[in-house]
């Protein structure tokens, strides 16, 4: 008979303040199934577009892809190669001798009867991918996961459930869409490790240019394989986005520990299973008693995959460096940026909108980068060298697209690095001030959409800056700025404050004034000279 026990655990965490209790360690393994964006198909030459078609089922569809009998597979050497990219992008040893399998179940939107995957000798294994706590934001300074094993495998179709008709409906668009299974060892053993392996992961296969990477889409789907204390593992599926995942895994340890604390352990956690997330909790879909038996079998249809010795190497040779090693070469000399700034440059955000992928923006710091550091004079420090392109990059040019909703890729043909840089030299040489430069950068901008970025115009900003007479006034005569610190002294008439600021109570004070100089001269004149020119004409003492 079943007892129905009442938990009463004083400090029991719920979801919401969720946290690993140290005497229950957690363990965790990934499964990662990625859509490889290859133009075709696996096996046959069907357009691959899951994700745009799904208005158009079944628009994607050959004979092989819906099973008609007699249809033969024939490998996509397009998936191949990307297999191999990931798999050294994952410190993988790929296997140059690997082979396809039979896994076979029945299921509406599976119309082979088994999906084509690598089970005996799949396409590599023995990789590793690294997390940092710098770079990635774990807790450890450094923690390796590692790649059980890379396969090649098969996408199925996708079931609409139409409860109210009783019917079941089936489109093939993605059936056949080529898939890398890619599984950890259970190394995970916090939240955070899995939150920084999938972003990592994610951002791998964009940098690659092998698969969009989308949660959403299903383009990346994660299976988490969890275990505590070495009890049996539980597998957790259809976990559509990332927070999904972590809260499972946070509703999945809790469940598990408190079976644990009730003793009921033996009973409940002695065998593996297979649970779904339903949004709030997890439930069974099957144990050990209806495992499957996929009946495993070499594909007789297709020849094994085998790879001349030196194609990895060749590969290899062909790959972009890795976003760690971007990340770092920005970090050090002679960039030197901040690593938010150089991950705004290396990742794919979700800020980002359509204004620029992180790829074209790189490409357009570095070009103005070396043309800007070309053209300093020797004698300024490294460190300081990327400050402006930084500035007014990242965080002005950047926001100033925003606002414009102009897309990057459109004005760089105009406002080419070189002339970019041209404005930064204007900046550098304090031939205007910081503030008229972002009015000009916005004014030129602003041209540039409203002209639809005109390729044939040209930006001269040497001349913009005589035109709307913002050109700094390096060289004042100090009777002149004097004279006019007393007009500002007059107009203020608040003789207490100015008092006050000549004799040291409120000596912040001057700063008001320096703004009421600067917003007369509309920056022009700098900060520095007018705060010296109204120490003298308050004859400040301070
Ligand atoms: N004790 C454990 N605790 C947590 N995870 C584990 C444990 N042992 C293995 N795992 C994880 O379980 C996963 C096993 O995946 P694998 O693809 O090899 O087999 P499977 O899940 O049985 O097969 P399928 O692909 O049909 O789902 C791996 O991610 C592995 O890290
Ligand atoms: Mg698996
Ligand atoms: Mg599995």
């Amino acid at each position: 008979m079943w007892v129905f026990r009442r938990f009463n655990h004083t400090h029991f965490p719920q979801i919401s303040e969720f946290r690993l209790l140290p005497q229950y360690k957690l363990k965790c393994g990934l499964e990662i199934h990625t859509q490889l964006d290859t133009r075709n198909k696996l096996f046959s030459m069907s357009t691959n577009d899951p994700f745009h078609s799904a208005n158009n089922p079944n628009l994607h569809t050959s004979f092989f892809d819906i099973a008609l009998p007699g249809t033969q597979p024939l490998l996509n050497y397009e998936a191949v190669l990307f297999a191999t990219k990931l798999a050294i992008a994952l410190n993988c040893r790929v296997n140059l001798d690997s082979q396809f399998d039979r896994k076979h179940y029945f299921y509406g939107d599976q119309p082979l009867g088994y999906q084509i995957t690598q089970h005996f000798s799949p396409f590599a294994s023995q990789g590793h991918l690294p997390l940092y706590r710098d770079i990635d934001g774990i807790a450890e300074i450094n923690k390796n996961i590692h790649v059980a094993q890379l396969q090649i495998e098969q996408d199925t179709g996708k079931s609409l459930y139409k409860k109210s008709e009783q019917i079941t409906l089936i489109d093939l668009n993605r059936s056949g869409v080529p898939l890398i299974e890619m599984v950890t060892e259970p190394d995970f053993q916090d939240l955070g490790q899995i939150r920084a392996f999938i972003k990592k992961y994610q951002n791998l296969v964009r940098h690659l240019k092998i698969s969009t990477g989308d949660l959403e889409t299903g383009a990346i789907r994660v299976d988490v394989n969890l275990s505590i204390n070495d009890h049996a593992r539980v597998e957790l599926k259809n976990l559509p986005n990332t927070s999904s995942i972590l809260n499972a895994i946070k509703y999945e340890y809790l469940r598990q520990v408190r079976i644990i604390e009730d003793g009921m352990a033996n009973k409940l956690l002695s065998q593996p299973e297979t649970r779904g997330w339903t949004g709030s909790s997890t439930v069974k879909l099957r144990g050990k008693e209806t495992t499957i038996d996929y009946r495993y079998m070499p594909d007789m249809e297709l020849p094994r995959i085998k790879l001349a010795s030196d194609v990895v190497e060749t590969v290899r040779k062909t790959m972009p460096p890795s976003p760690d090693k971007v990340l770092n070469t920005l970090i050090s000399e002679p960039y030197r940026l901040s690593l938010k700034d150089a991950k705004i440059l290396c990742l794919n955000s979700n800020g980002q909108g359509e204004m620029y992928n992180h790829e074209e923006l790189q490409q357009f710091y570095l070009d103005t980068f070396h043309s800007y550091a070309y053209r300093v004079k020797e004698g300024i420090r490294a460190n300081n060298l990327s400050k402006l392109p930084t500035n007014w990059i990242i965080h002005e040019l950047l926001g100033d697209l925003n606002k414009l909703e102009l897309p990057l890729s459109k004005i760089t043909k105009v406002l080419k690095p070189k002339i970019f840089a041209d404005f930064l030299m204007l900046i550098h040489n304090n031939e205007i001030s910081g503030a008229s430069g972002k009015l000009l950068l916005f004014h030129v901008l602003k041209t540039l959409k409203e002209t639809n970025c005109d390729a044939c115009a040209s930006i001269d900003f040497d001349s913009l800056i005589d035109e709307f007479d913002i050109r700094t006034i390096n060289q004042i005569d100090d009777g002149e700025l004097e004279e006019i610190c007393q007009g500002i002294i007059e107009s203020i008439k608040n003789e207490k404050l100015i008092n006050d600021i000549a004799s040291g109570k409120k000596k912040n004070s001057i700063k008001f004034l320096v703004g009421q100089g600067m917003k007369l001269s509309q920056g022009r004149i700098k900060a520095q000279d007018f705060e010296k020119s109204f120490k003298k004409v308050l004859d400040v003492k301070w």
